[in-house]
């Protein structure tokens, strides 16, 4: 059965029938039943015209019927959308009466009902053996009521009404005129229902309302929010076309600016810097909060002359931005056995110190996120405090940075100068960083112990606490940045020459790792595995070319330097290479070998051994001990004695504690003087001076009393102290030798010095244990219970060689 017939093609080439034009056949549909037509998402309102796409098989099929025998149908909304056959129970009990005024079909093949809405309707019963869906219906009549509450809401709904239509600018202006003509409320309400953006179950709910008055106020709520929905959008838009038309301004303007400026010959070279600039902070790898500071601040540069002096600063500072690497983590790699074999190439000895080295590795590696301790290497200089912090940096694959704080007075220093200030930078925390090239370098800060303390210029020990507390360093703010950078994946090491110096608050974050000095048999073992080595390529030589002999490197060891560590001797080293070199290059020889004798024209003269025989070849002068923070030295105490009335006159600024032991030690003499052979009057008739030179030893404590006590003793004995003897100890007034500390830095220092034989407390013999054997077996070691056992140890016999 074929339902379409051609009318004259209509102008939007749709076919067009027109119900009723032939006589239609018998349909047997009761005739208070209905065909219905089915609807995904449509509600269909009395007074609405609207068209209606059908492509379901048994709605065309019911479409068709109903258009051909010029029934009315009724338009029914799916409780689903999604449901492709759907029955009766698939549909929403309320639907709507519809007369079809055209049935289309369209060129392609798509069918279309255009139908007018006429009343609302209650499904009472589908009917069976159909082949669409047929229901018995109940319409519902709209009563004409009318009452004050009724016309009050007609009264808003109008005027929300217009206020909407003002709003939707694509709304026919006769909408208006009609809506304020309609004298119905409920094809008010209708008619407002049909004109709103509002989902289909919304929709489907006001035509369920069959009461007027709810109806009005639902219809009257959805409108009061479409109102203020339209509104919204209409302000974003107008924010939007604003935003717009700034930014189209903005590029306007720059444009003219660009103009003016390149009339002013200032352009050119701003453009492309600006241009580089903008890539390079597009590559940073910034935090969101920093790039946006940045991209600010090249707004600001933008618009500046590039010859004014804010540009070249806020360039500057752009290009610190740029290049500090925000996102550059090496990737740490920590292999215990590999760490191990780099702390073994890369350092002789030092057994205790790498092993705690490999447990804080291996710690690291076990809890990577976990706080490790600040590694702080305390010793004297050379002895590999910062050789060590490399090495770390090899062992974890991270990149090594050293900073010194010795001097710093200043915070700004450390957190960097604010942009106001002329010449600003950041400080050298940052500095650091920027120079490693990655976020988690290891960073050395040497000298601890000699950053200065609190002054008008800030505390650079509180500002380092910033840096090395792991609760705030993630956002450490560099007063020059100006913006946080994350210093929380820095691995930092400490070093220090004195323990004792380093600020209290800092000290209690360390894990301190004591270095003390080598002995000359490790000095030898260094030198002839690195530092010979070193000092070959470093020259420019081979092995071939140049040997240096056990013998002189020994000489060299002893006579030439006298260090804890290895710095000097590395760099006499170098000078004699500097020698050998010379003369290969002068193509006189092909090969030197340097012989100890040699030394003496390389080298000059030996610097420390005749010291000892020279400065002690006079009596009144003897050999003491100290210890200091570079490791220990020896230290002479000379006594000279005047005519007069038996004053004692201290120099060499001492401390008290160094003033009373002088004191005490004269005390002493005197009351042994009868059993020592002194005549009382030498005391009395003369005036003793006691003298304490070289500068750089700090001197106080007690420890020089045994050596006050003998020099005294040698001047008025007239017996000089054996120049090879020295000796270190407390003295108690009745002439008892008390125990001191430093006794492995002290021993070390006499060895190193030539000393043969150290007189020590008898209490501090137990220290001898640190002290290596080899150091040991060069040295005679005498043990004091009081003083009178030194005099026969260390004066020399008899002869009286002044007065
Ligand atoms: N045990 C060692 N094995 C090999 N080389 C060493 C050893 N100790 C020190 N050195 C070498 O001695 C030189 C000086 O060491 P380094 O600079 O690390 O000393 P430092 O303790 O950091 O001194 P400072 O406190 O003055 O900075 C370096 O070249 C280092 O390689």
């Amino acid at each position: 059965m074929d339902t379409k017939t051609s009318e004259q093609p209509p102008v939007d080439k749709a076919q067009e029938q027109q119900p009723g034009a032939e006589a239609p056949p018998e349909l047997n549909i009761p005739d208070d039943a209905l065909i219905i037509v089915p609807v995904r998402n449509l509600v269909m309102f009395p007074q609405m015209v609207a068209p209606i796409g059908i492509g379901r098989e048994s709605s065309i099929k019911a479409a068709q019927d109903a258009a051909r025998t010029g029934r009315q149908v009724g338009i029914v909304l799916q409780r689903d959308a999604e449901t492709d056959e759907p029955l009766g129970v698939d549909l929403h009990r309320v639907g709507t009466l519809a007369s079809i005024l055209r049935y289309v079909t369209t060129p392609d093949g798509n069918h279309h009902l255009i139908c007018q809405g006429e009343q609302r309707f209650v499904v009472k019963e589908y009917l069976p053996d159909y082949p669409y869906l047929v229901a018995r219906v109940q319409s519902f009549e709209e009563p004409e009521t009318s009452s004050p509450d009724i016309e009050a809401r007609m009264l808003q709904l109008k005027a929300r009404t217009a206020e909407i239509l003002q709003m939707l600018p694509q709304a026919p202006a006769e909408l208006a005129n009609t809506a304020a003509a309609i004298e119905s409320p409920a094809v008010l309400c209708d008619f407002v229902s049909g004109l709103m953006d509002l989902k289909p179950s919304e929709k489907q709910d006001i035509l369920e309302t069959f009461d007027l008055l709810p109806r009005l106020d639902k219809v009257l709520g959805f409108l009061v929010h479409f109102a203020e929905v339209l509104r919204i959008s209409r302000d974003i838009d107008k924010q939007t076309k604003e935003r717009f038309e700034d930014r189209q301004r903005e590029v306007l303007l720059r444009e003219q600016l660009k103009t003016i400026q390149s009339e002013l010959g200032e352009t050119e070279g701003n453009a492309a810097e600006v241009a580089e600039i903008e890539t390079n902070i597009a590559k940073a790898g910034m935090p969101e909060d920093v790039e946006q500071a940045a991209r600010k601040e090249l707004r600001r540069l933008q618009n500046m002359p590039d010859s004014s002096a804010e540009y070249s600063s806020l360039r500057t500072y752009l290009d610190w931005l740029t290049e500090l690497p925000w996102n550059v983590v090496t990737d740490e790699r920590i292999d215990i056995a590999q760490a191990r074999d780099i702390l073994e190439a890369d350092h002789y000895g030092l057994e205790k110190i790498k092993r705690r080295i490999l447990e804080y590795l291996a710690v690291r590696k076990l809890n990577p996120e976990g706080r490790s301790p600040i590694l702080c290497f305390v010793g004297p200089p050379g002895v590999g405090k910062t050789s060590l912090g490399q090495s770390i940096a090899r062992a974890t694959g991270r990149k090594f940075a050293r900073l010194g704080l010795g001097g710093v007075h200043d915070e700004a220093e450390i957190r960097g100068h604010r942009r106001t200030y002329i010449g600003a930078l950041p400080g050298n925390i940052i500095q650091a960083v920027h120079k490693a090239g990655a976020r988690n370098c290891v960073l050395m800060l040497d000298e601890v112990d000699k950053l200065g303390g609190g002054s008008v210029h800030g505390d650079p020990a509180a500002a380092l606490l910033e840096v090395l507390d792991p609760e705030q360093n993630a956002t450490f703010r560099d007063n020059y940045l100006a913006v946080p950078f994350d210093l929380s994946k820095v691995l930092f090491i400490t070093t220090a020459n004195v323990l004792d110096a380093i600020p209290g608050p800092l000290r209690d974050r360390m894990e301190v790792i004591q270095l003390l000095g080598y002995t000359e048999a490790e000095k030898m073992q260094i030198a002839q595995r690195y530092l010979i080595k070193r000092q070959l390529e470093a020259n420019g030589l081979s092995r071939e070319q140049c040997e240096l002999t056990d013998e002189a490197l020994r000489a060299i060891i002893h006579s030439y330097t006298r260090e804890a560590g290895v710095r000097n001797l590395e760099r006499e080293i170098g000078s004699v290479f500097r020698h050998v070199a010379m003369k290969v290059a002068e193509g006189t020889v092909q090969h030197v070998k340097i012989e100890e004798a040699d030394l003496h024209a390389i080298l000059g003269p030996h610097k420390h051994e005749s010291e000892l025989a020279m400065r002690t070849s006079l009596a009144g002068v003897a050999t003491g001990l100290a210890w200091t923070p570079v490791g220990g030295d020896i230290l002479f105490i000379e006594a000279s004695r005047s005519p007069g009335g038996g004053r004692l006159i201290l120099t060499g600024q001492l401390g008290d504690v160094m003033k009373e032991s002088a004191q005490a030690a004269l005390t002493l003499l005197k009351g042994k003087a009868e059993r020592l052979g002194i005549a009382a009057e030498r005391f009395e008739k003369s005036d003793i001076h006691v003298h304490v030179p070289a500068g750089a030893i700090p001197k106080d404590g007690p420890s020089a009393g045994v050596a006050m006590f003998v020099a005294l003793a040698s001047l008025m004995m007239d017996r000089p102290v054996r120049y090879d003897h020295a000796m270190t100890g407390e003295i108690s007034l009745r002439g008892l030798v008390l125990p001191v500390g430093g006794i492995k830095e002290k021993v070390l220092a006499a060895l190193q010095a030539g000393i043969r034989t150290v007189l020590l407390p008898a209490r501090n013999e137990k220290d001898l244990e640190d002290i290596p054997q080899e150091a040991r077996d060069q040295l005679r070691f005498v043990f004091l219970e009081n003083v009178e056992q030194a005099i026969d140890v260390v004066l020399e016999e008899g002869a009286t060689l002044a007065d």
